[in-house]
């Protein structure tokens, strides 16, 4: 099943209620229900699931550090009260300082141990975090890369950059402190409340008098922390798109004078992030010292509650000490959760982001059992039988086409824009899939051709050219990247390229972009040619730049294009009639129709549309 999908993230052939939010469908709607909120959490749990799964050994092995640190953390104030209690006495009755010196050297070890398993925990907690942040980095690269133009078409490179950088990097803070500040305040609070009211039940329940406040006052930060976090992230968002649009679009910018305009507006958005993040600081300055105030009150009440009892006989005064050091340990994980929380936060949207991507599919996918072209390599002949195309699907761009272009055809493709030319080249390079109807290469459909087949026996050229970093050699080898220096060399002579290649500071060692690697756009041109020439496919596809050359590079494009055209099958969507006329064959396409078919000069010398497109480029040419 190979339909078309029209958005990413909606799997086709199911209802879209039910599927709405699947994949990356979710980033675009604010408010969603509870129940898909919560199968997009079930799905965030199961990357995190499925990513920590290897590890579950490692990870065991660190919860066992991370107790043993604990116990050896809390042991301390009860060693304290034993010191105070049971050393202390029998020096002043003068039987020596033995069972003090024992306590202390107990109170080291368990420092000792601290330290130690501590220092274990942040190395391996690192450790793991690391491979696991590696792993899911490669997840996301592989699968983007994976994924269809047509989702890249709509996701954006923005969107694609904030995954791999910022999301991966709340998941790091997640894994690097956020872990270890929850586990630290669970442990650290659970086993204070215990070891308060084994030390003395009386004393212990007054000392977790103010609990019931401090859950109601976590709760209230909590809420409210939902909501800050929501407005920083919306505002965030905003000066993101707004500063990634201006820079993206700087020609234009500067071309149009916009750039005050675009400063009033970022000054806006940037001012509107910096009130959210302080409301964030505010709100979390009021917990923490909050939490501080109460702990320091009850501190103060166990203090004069505890004094009394000292006095009354009723608690020895290593107790008391043990109670007030315990206490200081239970109140500060707490001020660490606020921040945790918000760490927590973003990891939280952050998995359910990436899991979102991760659950896309291509909507072109790999044949299960992919088909051999007959004789076992492509000879160009293609087809499209009964095509029917559309983007979104009451929009049908290509209504029905049914074209067949021989083996080693050159055929250029004109008609007005939005006419579906670069459609019709994108479903032969096998970036879209038709939604009715078959294309074929060599009688094969494209669908059962494996991913390697086609790609080497088609190749598209874009408007773009897009040049990689790397040297000028690099780039040419992209489609081939066991060529040698010499096969390099050969194809950019064949193009026409070697002369002004060799003129380039370091020749093709030159570093394309950097100082002296700066191409124009014909220069360009012809680098992509040579790629594609090196790359030797049996079908060609050109969407030709529509900038127009001066007459020397263009002179130069056209010597290329005959020689890259020959002893192949061609497609170029032609943008200048001069490329027309290499062609043998002409299609005039109108809103997604084939209307007119054959050799150039017979089509000229008919009284037809393309006729009529000569003549008014003729006429231009002698105006
Ligand atoms: N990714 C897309 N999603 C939705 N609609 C699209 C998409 N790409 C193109 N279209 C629509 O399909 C129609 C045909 O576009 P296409 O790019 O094939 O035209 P073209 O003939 O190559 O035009 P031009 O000469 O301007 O490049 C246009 O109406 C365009 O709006």
């Amino acid at each position: 099943m190979t339909t078309t999908s029209t958005s990413p993230g909606t799997s086709p052939g199911k209802s879209p209620g039910t599927t709405s939010w699947r994949g990356v469908a979710s980033e675009d709607q604010d408010e969603l229900p509870e129940k898909v909120s919560i199968l997009l959490r079930e799905r965030s749990r199961r990357l995190l699931g499925d990513l920590l799964r290897p590890y579950r050994k490692q990870i065991a092995l660190l919860v066992a550090i991370i107790v043993v640190s604990n116990a050896a953390g809390l042991a301390i104030p009860f060693l304290v009260s034993v010191g105070i209690d049971q050393g202390i006495p029998p020096i002043a009755r003068g039987s020596g300082p033995s069972t003090l010196l024992t306590v202390v050297g107990v109170i080291l070890a368990a420092a000792v141990t601290q330290a130690l398993t501590r220092q274990a925990f942040l190395r391996l907690s690192g450790k793991i975090g690391q491979s696991i942040l590696l792993e899911l980095r490669r997840r996301v690269f592989d699968h983007f890369q994976r994924l269809s133009l047509s989702f890249h078409e709509k996701y954006t490179s923005g969107r694609v950059i904030s995954r791999l950088t910022s999301d991966i990097e709340a998941i790091a803070e997640l894994l690097q402190s956020g872990f270890d500040a929850l586990v630290k305040a669970v442990l650290t609070m659970v086993g204070t409340a215990v070891l308060l009211l084994i030390l003395d039940v009386h004393l212990g329940l007054v000392a977790l008098i103010p609990l019931p406040l401090l859950v109601l006052f976590t709760r209230w930060f909590r809420r409210q922390s939902v909501l800050v976090y929501r407005r920083t992230r919306e505002t965030v968002a905003l000066v993101i798109v707004h500063f990634v649009e201006s820079m993206t679009g700087i020609r234009a910018v500067q071309a149009f004078r916009r750039e005050s305009r675009n400063q009033e507006i970022f000054r806006q958005l940037n001012d509107d992030y910096r009130g959210a993040n302080a409301s964030g600081m505010r709100l979390g300055a009021t917990f923490m010292t909050g939490i501080k105030l109460i702990g320091n009150l009850t501190i103060g009440g166990v203090l004069f509650y505890g004094g009394s009892l000292v006095l009354q006989g009723e608690v020895t005064p290593g107790v008391l000490a043990a109670f007030l050091l315990y206490l200081r340990q239970f109140y500060e994980p707490m001020q660490e959760v606020s921040q945790f929380y918000n760490t927590l936060q973003s990891a939280g949207a952050a998995l359910e982001k990436l899991s979102g991507v991760l659950e896309e599919e291509p909507s072109v996918p790999e044949p299960r059992k992919p088909q051999p072209l007959p004789q076992g390599r492509a000879r160009g002949k293609v087809c499209f039988e009964g095509v029917r195309f559309a983007y979104v699907e009451e929009m049908p761009i290509l209504p029905r086409l049914d074209l067949k272009i021989p083996a080693g055809q050159s055929v250029a493709l004109v008609g007005a824009t939005g006419a579906g030319k670069t459609t019709l080249a994108k479903l032969i390079s096998r970036f879209y899939d038709p939604t009715e109807g078959r294309v074929l290469l060599d009688g094969v459909d494209l669908r059962t051709l494996d991913e390697p087949t086609l790609r080497q026996a088609v190749v598209m050229v874009t408007q773009e050219n897009f040049l990689f970093s790397g040297t000028v050699a690099d780039n040419i080898r992209f489609g081939r990247p066991d060529a040698t220096d010499r096969q390099v060399r050969e194809a950019a002579k064949a193009i026409g390229a070697h002369e002004f290649i060799s003129g380039l500071p370091d020749g093709y060692d030159t570093e394309v972009g950097k100082r002296g690697g700066r191409m124009s756009a014909g220069q360009r041109q012809l680098v992509a040619f040579a790629r594609a020439f090196l790359a030797d496919p049996a079908v060609l596809i050109l969407d030709e730049a529509t900038s127009s050359l001066d007459v020397p590079s263009e002179r130069l494009v056209q010597r290329a294009l005959r020689t890259i055209l020959a002893d192949r099958t061609a497609l170029i969507i032609a943008h200048r009639l001069s490329t027309v006329e290499i062609a043998d064959r002409v299609l005039v396409m109108d809103r997604g129709e084939i209307v007119e078919d054959g050799p150039p000069a017979r089509l000229i010398a008919a009284s037809g549309r393309f006729a009529g497109l000569h003549q008014a480029w003729l006429d231009s040419l002698s105006s």
